[in-house]
């Protein structure tokens, strides 16, 4: 085993224990947790990792230090994994107590700034752990998406400065020293064959073997296999229909995805738009093999694996396995590689410290430590991110890197389920027997060329790309923490301001079509800001739009040529507004002057914002009436830029006078219920 033989079993020294709890949604604050975790191990201390909701609160006090780690999720909230766990933090009874008092923290927050509740999950988290009596042993750091360098902007320097504090103040016995970077540490799970070979349960008519000489030639099947895991809370779905919504000259293909579901109703309840359903892509089989060849795990690669004995002792609760790696019996190594382990995603830097341990080869070892050097950011940026290669690509670029497959599971990174808004709502989740659900979604499938000219496709693109209808999968829910629409209070009779662009219309959709199951009273007015860039290729749900009465839409085609009177510019006084009279002679539209224009990136083109300042006099009336504002489609610039094009229409319209009134208007709950989701 390549470069086993310098393997140290981490000395902790007693009383020198870490607790690294996170709370995380699509992987990123796991990835840190787990980093955060091995620099804990590097300096002698005991560390067990796991999600927030995997521990008791008394678990935190048999450690001497803990780090929380979280990102955001919905609209300031909490991780799902993390909910037990909040909940328990946030009873009543423990208030007037101060039952954290023996606990150190600290605290890293992932958090988008684009949202207007920037990292409140680990804001809201800190200050519960203080008021419980916890002490803070570290500053608390806030890494934000929407920088140039992402999260790591924020969260190299507070890592570096969090392992300085810590050696410093809780110094090393004088008998030791951290463990240095180069030396291995032990796997967390290790992989072993089962004894007997027994059938795998990846169907023989799938991978046939053809004998060509001695030699066994394995013809690969062109799809991933069609099996189900058995992942819990997850249902069986029958893919109804797969269609290309937009041309097939457009450039982007638009794929609205047709699913009937048999689970139990409640599993779904009505009126829950802003819910999200899941679903796990898989690598192709020409993948799997390649990476088989790669390593040189031929021989083993079809042998059933033990995974029931402990391969982990480290996270309480997690069994023998990672607790997101689900698994049929007599799983093989090629199964796990086809379902579980994602081998086409950007490597991370935690992968590329680990492959220096499985290469004899020095130049190799060099180039994978210089990647991750500190100082070196721009080079693994260049190297990963910028032209998005993939885990299988950078293997090939290291010929004797070879791991052994033993420490897959400890390496790769587990496919994550996708998730995606689901995009009907009101009677159209109505499925025909035997079915009991039926849902739709509107997924725009990744697909581009990168700076090396290499065409790239995402994981779950591929995989959505080719799949047939008929074929089984399984599918899953997420719900909003709390409804957009309450229908026990009357909420459908509010007015709906919505913002959408591209297939960020799904929930927006949604949405409308639960109000539309109210006849009396009926829904309150629709005004829809839809952006996309032609007419012709991606105005979804136009006819829709246009047959309803009580929606108004007002679309921005970013793309196709303006009209002269709708040229936008830079003024919006001369935006094209309507000439609004004085306020003194009843129009209730003050002069302008109060407004500052955001002169965004976008000065110029016919984006959403242009048009909400547009219609601001239309905005207004409409605000007064406790609107749902629902911004929804790509995070970026357009949800901050939707804002404060929001914010300017609220004092063009003389609904305040200045910006900041504005800024207080719409951040006040009472006036208005502001969802955004944007990804
Ligand atoms: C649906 C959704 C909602 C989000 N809501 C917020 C939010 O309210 N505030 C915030 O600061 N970041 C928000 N974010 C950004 C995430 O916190 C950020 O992307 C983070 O890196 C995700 O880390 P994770 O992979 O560990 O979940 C949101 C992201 C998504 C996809």
């Amino acid at each position: 085993m390549a470069g086993a033989d310098q393997s140290v079993q981490p000395g902790a020294v007693p009383g020198r224990s870490m607790i690294i709890l996170y709370g995380s949604e699509t992987g990123n604050g796991e990835e840190i947790s787990g980093e955060l975790g091995k620099m804990a191990q590097r300096l002698h201390f005991q560390v067990v990792v796991g999600e927030m909701d995997s521990f008791k609160l008394s678990d935190l006090l048999r450690f001497s230090l803990a780090i929380f780690v979280t990102s955001v999720t919905g609209q300031g909230d909490m991780p799902k994994n993390t909910t037990k766990f909040w909940r328990n933090l946030r009873r009543e009874k423990l208030s007037r107590t101060k039952c954290l008092a023996k606990l150190n923290f600290t605290i890293f927050g992932l958090g988008d700034s684009s949202y207007p509740k920037f990292n409140w999950a680990a804001r809201k988290l800190r200050v519960r752990l203080l008021q419980l009596g916890a002490s803070e042993f570290f500053r608390a750091g806030e890494g934000d998406e929407r920088h140039d360098n992402g999260i790591d902007s924020a969260y190299l320097p507070w890592y570096q400065d969090l392992k300085a504090h810590i050696l410093a103040s809780y110094p090393l016995p004088n008998s030791l020293t951290p463990i240095p970077e180069d030396v291995q540490l032990p796997p967390k799970y290790v992989l072993r064959l089962l004894p007997q070979p027994i059938q795998s349960n990846t169907p023989t008519d799938d991978i046939s073997r053809t004998t060509n000489g001695d030699e066994t030639v394995r013809s690969i099947p062109d799809l991933p296999p069609a099996d189900l895991l058995p992942i819990p809370d997850t249902y069986e779905a029958n893919l109804a229909a797969n269609d290309r919504v937009t041309p097939p000259d457009h450039w982007q293909d638009v794929r609205r995805l047709v699913f009937d579901v048999k689970c139990p109703r409640q599993a779904f309840p009505s009126f829950a738009a802003g819910a999200t359903a899941y679903i796990y892509p898989k690598n192709y089989p020409k993948d799997v093999q390649t990476l088989i060849d790669l390593m040189c795990w031929q021989s083993v690669a079809d042998t059933p694996l033990d995974l029931n004995s402990q391969l982990s002792s480290d996270i309480p609760g997690s069994g023998s396995l990672p607790s997101k790696v689900h698994v049929n019996p007599n799983s093989t190594l090629r199964d796990l590689l086809t379902h579980n382990l994602d081998i086409s995603s950007v490597p991370k830097r935690s992968l590329i410290r680990q492959l220096e341990f499985f290469t004899p080869e020095e130049m190799e070892k060099e180039r994978l430590r210089e990647l991750t050097a500190s100082g070196n950011e721009q080079d693994f940026y260049d190297y990963t991110s910028r032209p998005r290669r993939t885990i299988l690509e950078m293997l090939r670029d290291f010929p004797n890197l070879k791991i052994p497959y033993q420490h897959i599971l400890d390496l790769f990174p587990i496919i994550r389920a996708r998730e995606f808004s689901i995009c009907n709502g009101g009677a159209s989740l109505d499925a025909s027997p035997p079915y009991t659900l039926r849902i739709e979604l509107l997924i725009a499938l990744v697909q581009y060329r990168t700076i090396i000219r290499k065409p790239r496709q995402g994981l779950c693109s591929r995989y959505v790309r080719h799949l047939p209808t008929g074929t089984s999968l399984t599918i899953g829910f997420k719900h909003p923490p709390s409804p957009i629409l309450d229908p026990r209070n009357g909420e459908h009779t509010r007015p709906l301001l919505a913002v959408g662009t591209g297939t960020g219309i799904a929930p927006i959709h949604a949405l409308i079509q639960d109000r539309q199951i109210f006849t009396s009273p009926p829904p309150g007015e629709t005004l829809l800001f839809f952006g996309c860039r032609n007419e012709k290729a991606d105005y979804f749900y136009r006819s829709e739009w246009e047959s309803s009465p009580s929606i108004q839409v007002l679309p921005a085609f970013s793309r196709d040529p303006l009209l002269p009177s709708e040229v936008p510019s830079l003024h919006p006084s001369a935006d094209g507004l309507p000439t609004a009279p004085k306020a003194e002679e009843g129009g209730g539209v003050p002069e302008t002057t109060a407004v500052t224009p955001t002169f965004d990136y976008d000065a110029g083109k016919n984006y959403v914002q242009h048009r909400i300042r547009k219609h601001a006099s239309q905005i207004g009336p409409l605000m007064q009436r406790r609107p749902i504002i629902c911004v929804c489609g790509n995070a970026g610039r357009m949800p901050i830029s939707v804002r404060n094009a929001l914010l300017d229409a609220l004092v063009i319209a003389g609904v305040v006078d200045t910006r900041e009134a504005a800024e207080v208007w719409l951040s006040d709950g009472n006036n208005a219920t502001y969802w955004q989701e944007t990804w």
